[in-house]
């Protein structure tokens, strides 16, 4: 069985971050790991509280994983301070990690800030340039390009000067955009539209740890990119239409929408 590890936070009301990755891993075939950078306290309303685990202890968990079970591929998610992430960034570098997915988290669906600013720095310099592909929605490509987005042709320069800027691929997620749902890919200089049906669904939290966390399975697998962006955003597709309605504010999604519950 192939093997995928998400370094990432808890999310208490299991819709987003450690518990979306893991419940996406699974749903798509794979073998799922976990390193934690963050426990928050958190519903489909908001944030109350985040704790952070030291950069210590996240390294001690990437290690302890790392030596024993060899993962085919990585998401990063929510880390929310420098040191945490010059952990994950030098672990890579050591262990030469392979298939790297980072989701450049910033806010969450319901409005609350998940990094500093002085970590969306070290983010940049040390953590973008080892990413095989990053997946930034449009308010995070707009902190990372510098500039507002307000068309399509925004959405391709953005990419591109990222992508070129930090030797990586970009998929610059459309889902906050209100008339449809198209994805762009900038990737070895060219780019390709990954196209979606918008669901008409208030229930979106978590959708952006979920597609990060299906594409990093789909590359655990040996699929090149391009099959693992189409394949991921079936499966977001699939668990949006579910149409699973939980929690008084944004709710989550259906992960298990495929997987039957009888044996
Ligand atoms: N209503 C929708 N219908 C269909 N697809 C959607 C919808 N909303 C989001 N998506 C898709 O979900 C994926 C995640 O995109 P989105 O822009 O919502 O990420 P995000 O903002 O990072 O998520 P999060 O709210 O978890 O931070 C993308 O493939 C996007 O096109
Ligand atoms: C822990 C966590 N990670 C990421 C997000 C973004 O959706 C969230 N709400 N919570």
């Amino acid at each position: 069985m192939k093997t995928a590890l998400t370094i990432a936070g808890s999310d208490s009301c299991g819709g987003a971050g450690i518990q979306a990755d893991i419940k996406t891993m699974t749903a798509n075939g794979v073998y799922a790991m976990s390193a934690i950078t963050a426990l928050t306290a958190q519903n489909t309303t908001g944030v109350t509280g985040i704790m952070e685990v030291t950069p210590d202890f996240l390294r001690e968990q990437l290690t302890d994983v790392i030596e024993d079970i060899w993962p085919d591929a990585v998401k990063i998610g929510m880390v929310s301070s420098s040191g945490l992430i010059q952990v994950i960034a030098d672990t890579i570098e050591t262990y030469q990690l392979k298939n790297v997915v980072v989701d450049p988290v910033m806010v969450a669906t319901s409005g609350a800030k998940l990094i500093s600013d002085e970590a969306i720095e070290t983010l940049k310099t040390q953590l973008i340039p080892k990413a095989t592909v990053i997946t930034p929605n449009i308010p995070e490509t707009e902190v990372l390009f510098g500039k507002k987005i307000t068309s399509a042709e925004d959405m391709i320069a953005a990419a591109k000067w990222i992508s070129e800027t930090y030797h990586c691929a970009v998929l610059c997620k459309g889902g906050h955009n209100m008339n449809d749902a198209n994805d762009l890919l900038y990737r070895d200089g060219g780019y390709q539209w990954f196209k979606g049906k918008r669901i008409d669904n208030p229930n979106t939290h978590g959708t952006g740890c979920t597609l990060s966390s299906a594409i990093a399975s789909n590359l655990a697998k040996g699929m090149n990119l391009d099959d693992a962006v189409d394949c991921a955003k079936r499966y977001i597709s699939g668990a949006l239409a579910a149409m699973l309605d939980l929690g008084k504010g944004s709710g989550p999604m259906n992960h298990a929408f495929a997987v039957e519950g009888t044996y």
